[in-house]
């Protein structure tokens, strides 16, 4: 059966309410959600596959998941790439930098010659609040993810797509469909169009607030910050 989904407005509101009535801090929620995209990656793209990975970073929290998720692969032995072009001066975003930054992992204004020179790239450039045409510098970047062969691991949403309506019918995200997507906290609706591998993260949902959004609590095993779900794609 297919999980229950979390519409954009939802997902904002849910997001609030964590941090407010749920106590938890956005540097938390931003740390375990990067947690999980970086458990992905191993799951997806273990070191054997290639070491070197393209972490391509937007400028709100879904960059920020990016930015965490970095350091961690620096940990668990990846060569992490930052491609981080507008780059918020918010205190959160700049120590995040910082730590990056002090474990010398470079970072790049050349997308097109990074995409060429890496095992596997993470797409953490919009997340639940992305919407309308896709504005500079992006548009190259989200075409170029379209059209490469390497993996890409989308985090929450394939940048560009319309997070109810799913992909778009032109521009430069026509036809981009990620080799996998994690979904935070839970799938946004759209999921019912995506064909790659599935995973969920981010665990941090009671079972109240599960209840009141009306969502799933996935079965995650043990100490995982992710877990696979069956991919829900219709034919586009
Ligand atoms: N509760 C959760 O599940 C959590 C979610 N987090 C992440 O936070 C994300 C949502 O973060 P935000 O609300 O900051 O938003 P996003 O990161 O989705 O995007 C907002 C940013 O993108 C820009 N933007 C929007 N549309 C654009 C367009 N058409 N062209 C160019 N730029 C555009 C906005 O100006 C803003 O800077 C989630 O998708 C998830 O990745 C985590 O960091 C924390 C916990
Ligand atoms: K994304």
């Amino acid at each position: 059966m297919a999980l229950r989904t979390l519409s954009a407005k939802n997902a904002a509101a849910l997001d609030q309410e964590l941090m407010s009535s749920g106590a938890f801090s956005i540097d938390q929620l931003m740390e375990l959600a990067g947690l999980a995209v970086s458990q992905a990656v191993y799951k997806l793209q273990p070191l054997s596959k290639g070491k070197r990975v393209l972490v391509a970073c937007g400028p709100g929290n879904n960059g920020g998941d990016g930015l965490v998720a970095a350091r961690h692969l620096w940990h668990y032995g990846y060569k992490p790439t930052m491609y981080y072009p507008k780059q918020s001066k918010n205190e959160l975003y700049q120590r995040l930098t910082a730590q990056l930054k002090s474990l010398s992992i470079p970072f790049t204004d050349d997308f097109p010659a990074a995409l060429k020179e890496t095992d596997h790239v993470v797409d953490s450039i919009f997340g639940f609040s992305f919407s309308g045409e896709v504005r500079e510098p992006f548009p190259a970047v989200i075409a170029a993810l379209g059209d490469t062969q390497i993996p890409v691991l989308a985090v929450d949403a394939p940048s560009s797509w319309n997070i109810e309506d799913g992909p778009p019918g032109d521009g430069p995200g026509k036809g981009y469909m990620p080799e996998a997507l994690i979904s935070l906290t839970a799938p946004k609706p759209l999921v019912k169009f995506f064909k790659g591998r599935h995973f969920l993260g981010g665990r941090f949902l009671s079972d109240s607030v599960a209840e009141k959004y009306g969502l799933d609590v996935p079965p995650y095993e043990g100490i995982d910050q992710i877990v696979e779900v069956p991919t829900q794609g219709e034919k586009l």
